[in-house]
C-alpha cells in the first residue's frame, strides 16, 4: 500500500491525549499505595470474628482478637487488636501481619513502622516490645525495640525505624510484634492503626510504594540500590509520560450503595480519622490512598486530573431521588473547593492549605458519575446530570463537565460538551473499529475514550473468557484503534487503557496494563503500546491516505516540532508481512530513521514466569522522500525520521 502524507497539519495533538485511568481494583491498597500491612486498622470488620483478624497471626500462643474498644482510638477506627499473654509462656509472645500476599525486605532500607497502643488497666510493668521483619520460617532480617508503658491507659502512637541487615530471598515475610512471655504473663495490651512504610517516592509521608519511588533511577540515598530489573510503579507510570490521571473510578467511585460511595472527605487527613469503606471489588478500601495523595501524585507526574464526582447512583442500581440530591451536590461542591478553592474564603480549601498545599491544585475536568449507561442509571441520569451540571456550572463555570451515559441516549439537558466512552472488546473488534470517530460530527463536542482494552479473544462471551495478561494480539489490536484516536484527536481529547494495575493473583479483573505482586511490577505488551504512543504523541496530526476501513493495517502520522520529527505509527494485525510505501511531501527527509517494533506470536505475553517475553526492539531503517517499510506480521511499529 502507498501512503501519501500531507505536509499541512490537520489539527494539534491535544496535550491530554494519552493518559491513565485509576481506581482501586487490587491496585491501590497493596499496589500503588505504599502501606505494606494488610488490615492494618481493622476497618469495617466485625469484632470477634476470624475475618476481623485476616492477615494477622498469633505468635507462641498469644491470645489475639479484634474488639470494639472503649475508648476507641477514634470514631473512625472503633476496633482494636487485643493481645492477652497467657500465663506460663516463656520467650517472645505476640502477633504478626503477613502483608499483601507477602512483604518484600531489602537490606539497608529504612522501613517506618508505627502503631497506637494503650493498656486497659495500669500496672507497674514497663515492657519492651520488639518489632521485626522476619521470614515466615522465623529468620529475622531486621528489628527495632521500644518500651510499652504500664501506665499508658490512653491511646498513644509509637514510631520505629527498622533497617534490615540482610535482604529476604522471597516475599514470604511478616512484620512481627513480640513481648516477653514470662514477664507479661496474664497481661493485656490494646493496639490499633498499625503501619509499615518503606521509603516512598519523594519521601512523601503516606506516599506511593517504594517500588514506585524512583529509587531505581534517582541517586539512591540508601546504601541498597533497589532491584533495578524490577522496574517499579513510579518509573513504569512516569515512563509512560501520562498527560492525565482519571480517578477515583470507575465502579469504585460509585460504590454499591449511597452509603458506600466514595466519600472524598473521609479519605483525607490523619490516617486514624479515615474509616475506610467496602469498595466495589470485594474488599475493604483503607482510603489511605485518598484525595490529597492522588492530587499530589498528579502534580508529581505533571498530569491533568480528571476528577470523578459521585452522581447519585450506586451499583446495586439505586438512584438518589431528584428532590434528595442536594447534599450530594454540595458534597461535590465541597470536593471541588478542596481542590481549587480559596483558603481565605472556603473552609474546605482551608483544609487543603492546612495539609500543606495552600495553592489550588490544577483542575479542568470533572466527570459526573461513571458509566451511567449500566443498569437503571440511564433512567435517572437525565435529572442527575441536569442537577449536578447546572449547580456545578453555576459554582465553577470554568470547569469542563464530562457526561458518562451513551451519547444522547438518553437525551441530556443541558447538552453535554464532553462524553466519556468505554469499550472492552476483542482484538479484532479494535482494528475493525479503528475508524469509529472518523464519522462523528465536528460540532464542538469532545470525546474521552476513558476506558478501552482488548480483554478476550472469545467474541461470543468476552466477559467470561478473559486474557490473564495482555498479549500481542490484544496490544496490536489496541494499537490499530489508537491510530484512529490519534487521527480523530481533533474531537478525542483524552484516552486511557483500563484497568491500569492489578495484582498477579489477588485480583478482580484481568487483563491489566501493569501487574504487580509484593516483589515487582510486570510490564505487559499493551503497556509498551501505550508507552510507544504516549512518548511519541507529537504536536500535530498530518493527514495521509486513509487505511482500509475494517482492515488489518492501520497507520497514523504526526509531526513533532522539536527536531522536525515525523512520527509514523503502524499497526499490522495480519499474520503476514505488510509492505507500506510512504511518500513524504518534504524538501528534505533524513535517509535513515529509527523503527521501534513490538511483535511476536498472537498469544505471546509478559507474565510473572516470563516477564520479558516480548519487548519493543529499536533498529535503524532506511528512509527518504519515498521509502518502503515492511511491517512484520502482528506488529506495532513507531518510525521516527526528520523532515522539513
Ligand atoms: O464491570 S465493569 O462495569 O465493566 O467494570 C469496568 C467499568 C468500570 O468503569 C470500571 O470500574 C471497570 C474496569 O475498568
Amino acid at each position: 500500500v502507498t501512503v501519501t502524507v500531507e505536509s499541512t497539519p490537520h489539527h494539534p495533538i491535544p496535550s491530554t491525549l494519552w493518559g491513565l485511568m485509576f481506581e482501586d481494583i487490587s491496585s491501590g491498597d497493596g499496589g500503588l499505595y505504599a502501606e505494606l500491612l494488610k488490615n492494618r486498622a481493622f476497618q469495617k470488620v466485625t469484632p470477634g470474628t476470624s475475618a476481623a483478624l485476616s492477615n494477622w497471626a498469633a505468635i507462641n500462643g498469644a491470645s489475639i482478637s479484634v474488639i470494639a474498644d472503649t475508648p476507641a482510638l477514634s470514631s473512625a477506627l472503633p476496633n482494636s487488636l487485643s493481645l492477652v499473654i497467657p500465663s506460663g509462656k516463656t520467650g517472645p509472645v505476640g502477633f504478626s501481619n503477613s502483608g499483601f500476599s507477602g512483604i518484600k525486605v531489602t537490606a539497608g532500607t529504612p522501613y517506618k513502622a508505627s502503631f497506637f497502643y494503650r493498656v486497659p488497666s495500669a500496672r507497674s510493668l514497663n515492657s519492651p516490645i520488639t518489632v521485626s521483619l522476619q521470614s515466615t520460617s522465623g529468620q529475622v532480617f531486621g528489628s527495632a525495640t521500644t518500651t510499652l508503658s504500664g501506665s499508658q491507659t490512653s491511646w498513644t502512637k509509637v514510631e520505629l525505624t527498622i533497617t534490615p541487615s540482610s535482604s529476604a530471598s522471597n516475599t514470604n515475610n511478616v512484620l512481627a510484634f513480640t513481648v516477653d512471655g514470662a514477664s507479661n504473663s496474664g497481661l493485656t495490651y490494646n493496639f490499633n492503626m498499625f503501619s509499615l512504610f518503606p521509603p516512598t517516592f519523594k519521601g512523601r509521608a503516606n506516599g506511593m510504594r517504594p517500588d514506585l519511588a524512583q529509587a531505581c533511577r534517582v541517586a539512591n540515598s540508601f546504601s541498597q540500590v533497589y532491584d533495578h530489573l524490577c522496574g517499579n510503579f513510579f518509573k513504569a507510570l512516569a515512563d509512560l509520560k501520562p498527560s492525565f490521571w482519571r480517578f477515583p473510578g470507575g465502579n469504585n467511585l460509585e460504590g454499591d450503595t449511597t452509603e458506600t460511595r466514595w466519600i472524598w472527605n473521609e479519605t483525607i487527613g490523619p490516617l486514624e480519622t479515615r474509616p475506610g469503606r467496602p469498595g466495589t471489588w470485594g474488599y475493604i478500601n483503607t482510603d489511605g490512598l485518598g484525595l490529597y495523595e492522588y492530587l499530589l501524585w498528579c502534580e508529581d507526574l505533571d498530569m491533568e486530573p480528571i476528577l470523578g464526582v459521585w452522581a447519585g447512583y450506586g451499583l446495586s442500581h439505586t438512584s438518589v431521588p431528584e428532590n434528595q440530591l442536594g447534599p450530594y451536590i454540595q458534597e461535590a461542591i465541597d470536593l471541588i473547593n478542596f481542590v481549587i478553592g480559596d483558603p481565605a474564603k472556603n473552609s474546605f480549601a482551608a483544609r487543603r492549605a492546612a495539609l500543606g498545599h495552600p495553592a489550588p491544585f490544577r483542575l479542568q475536568y470533572v466527570e459526573i458519575g461513571n458509566e451511567d449507561f449500566v443498569g437503571s442509571a440511564p433512567s435517572t441520569y437525565p435529572y442527575r446530570w441536569r442537577n449536578f451540571y447546572n449547580t456545578l456550572t453555576a459554582t465553577f463555570p470554568h470547569l469542563k463537565y464530562i457526561a458518562t451515559s451513551h451519547q444522547n441516549n438518553p437525551v441530556l439537558s443541558p447538552n453535554p460538551k464532553f462524553w466519556d466512552n468505554h469499550v472492552y472488546q476483542t482484538p479484532n473488534w479494535f482494528y475493525q473499529n479503528a475508524h469509529q470517530y472518523d464519522s462523528y460530527p465536528r460540532d464542538g463536542t469532545q470525546f474521552f475514550e476513558g476506558e478501552y482494552a482488548a480483554i478476550s479473544v472469545v467474541p461470543s462471551d468476552i466477559w467470561n473468557n478473559r486474557l490473564p495478561y495482555p498479549n500481542i494480539a490484544s496490544a496490536v489490536g489496541e494499537a490499530a484503534y489508537m491510530t484512529g484516536l490519534e487521527r480523530n484527536s481533533d474531537i478525542v481529547f483524552a484516552a486511557a487503557y483500563a484497568p491500569l494495575i492489578g495484582h498477579t493473583t489477588d485480583n478482580q479483573w484481568t487483563p491489566n496494563l501493569l501487574a504487580h505482586d509484593a516483589d515487582t511490577v510486570y510490564f505487559s505488551t499493551s503497556y509498551y503500546v501505550q508507552k510507544m504512543f504516549s512518548v511519541n504523541a507529537g504536536d500535530s496530526y498530518l493527514p495521509s491516505t486513509l487505511p482500509t476501513k475494517g482492515g488489518t493495517l492501520h497507520w497514523s502520522v504526526v509531526r513533532k516540532n522539536s527536531g522536525n520529527q515525523i512520527i509514523i505509527k503502524i499497526a499490522n494485525n495480519a499474520v503476514n508481512v505488510e509492505s507500506l510505501t510512504f511518500d513524504l511531501p518534504f524538501n528534505t527527509v533524513s535517509s535513515t530513521g529509527t523503527a521501534e517494533v513490538l511483535t511476536g506470536a498472537a498469544a505471546a505475553a509478559n507474565n510473572p514466569s516470563n516477564p520479558n517475553a516480548v519487548r519493543p526492539v529499536t533498529s535503524t531503517i532506511s528512509t527518504g522522500k519515498s521509502f518502503t517499510y515492511n511491517a512484520p506480521a502482528l506488529s506495532f511499529t513507531v518510525i521516527i525520521l526528520t523532515a522539513y
